[in-house]
């Protein structure tokens, strides 16, 4: 929590914040400038990556406006030492966060989504979009990529059980802020102070319709994006317009928007799987055998929580169903082929196995 102490200072009027230099402006921070000295910065000036077009990576700096040579290393969110002589040799600082997802095709390569995202609110509304599954396959794409996760529940003034959805979203995680709003108007200046101080970055991740984009609307107090309602009576459609991926808003956070943020797959996302249902996991190793199913295992302690109340069944099962969707999705077709072949002999080596405790 923020104290407002504006009140004890002189004259009564709130002393004005320290205005941010242009850089920290676009979540320029310590953490970057930690990587480099003075005559770094001077010979090769931090810029920030606001796009990536096929034909180049557009960045911003303090009096800089550039497009760079492609470059499959870097993606929007990321920080380099500009190189005005030679763009394609500007240097990649080191990341706070990094969104990423397997590319499809049979080699393993992975295709960076957005870096140096602070904060990730997870947005859905108090309707029938809420799903507490989907919800858990964000906060582990979060947790993967290193980021803090914050859960918005939108259109609380149409809901009557706004309690309720708020209940179910606070029981899926400790670590995980709940906040319920409506996204129009200036709640989400005041509710969401906490994360979205000027300099830091943020993002909105969500389905169609939830949200996002009024949510940054609302941050920047104005129409920065147009929302669908808009967009609907567009004659030219909705994605025609190249927009720019990094939004910074005067007075307040960087917005990152990225379309392929958007709706995404997990993949190499087990320890954010593990984040999200702690829970689960410390269970798990207190059952008898190492490889547990947690099926019909004597000495079952995943079993023995859900037979004492402690542990709801569906959440069981939905923690399941993403570890698999999880490995489906983070094998390449030449692993999974492999993995079946070897199944048959696992299954037979694992009926003979002993006990690994007691
Ligand atoms: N009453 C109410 N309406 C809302 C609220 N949040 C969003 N809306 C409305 O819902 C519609 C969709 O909102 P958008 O901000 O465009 O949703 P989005 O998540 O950006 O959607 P995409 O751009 O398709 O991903 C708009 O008509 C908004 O005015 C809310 O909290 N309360
Ligand atoms: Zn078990």
């Amino acid at each position: 929590m923020t104290r407002d102490y504006s009140k004890f200072s002189l004259g009564g009027a709130p002393a004005p914040r320290p205005a941010l230099s242009p850089l920290q402006a676009l979540g320029w921070q310590p953490f970057f400038s930690a990587q480099i000295d003075a005559d770094d910065m001077q010979a090769h000036p931090p810029v920030r990556v606001t796009a990536v077009h096929r034909s180049g990576l557009a960045v911003r700096g303090d009096g800089i406006e550039a497009v760079l040579p492609p470059d499959a290393e870097v993606t929007v969110g990321d920080w380099l030492l500009y190189d005005a002589e030679r763009p394609g040799a500007s240097r990649l600082l080191d990341r706070k966060s990094l969104i990423q997802r397997r590319a499809a095709g049979h080699e393993v390569r992975q295709q960076l989504i957005a870096a140096n995202i602070e904060t990730a609110f997870i947005v859905t509304s108090c309707n029938a979009d809420f799903n507490v599954a989907r919800l858990e396959r964000y906060l582990a794409l979060a947790f993967e990529a290193g980021i803090d996760p914050v859960i918005l529940l939108t259109k609380a003034d149409m809901a009557e059980d706004v309690a309720d959805y708020v209940d179910q979203a606070t029981a899926i995680s400790d670590r995980v802020p709940v906040v319920a709003l409506d996204a129009r108007g200036d709640a989400p200046r005041k509710k969401l102070a906490p994360w979205t101080k000027p300099g830091r970055t943020v993002a909105f991740l969500g389905s169609s319709g939830v949200g996002k984009s009024t949510l940054t609307n609302a941050l920047a107090g104005g129409d920065l994006i147009e929302t669908q309602g808009i967009r609907e009576d567009d004659a030219k459609g909705r994605h025609t317009t190249t927009h720019r991926e990094l939004h910074v808003i005067a007075g307040g956070p960087v917005v990152l928007d990225t379309p392929g943020m958007r709706e995404i797959q997990l993949s190499d996302a087990a320890d954010g799987i593990a984040a999200v249902f702690a829970d689960i996991e410390a269970l798990t190793t207190r059952c008898r055998f190492r490889d547990c199913a947690h099926e019909t295992e004597p000495g079952c302690a995943v079993k023995a929580a859900i037979e004492a109340g402690d542990l709801d069944p569906d959440r069981l099962t939905r923690w399941r169903k993403l570890a698999a969707e999880e490995l489906h999705n983070s094998e390449s077709i030449a692993e999974r082929r492999a993995r079946e072949k070897g199944f048959a002999r696992h299954v037979k080596r694992v009926v003979n196995e002993k006990p690994n405790r007691r």
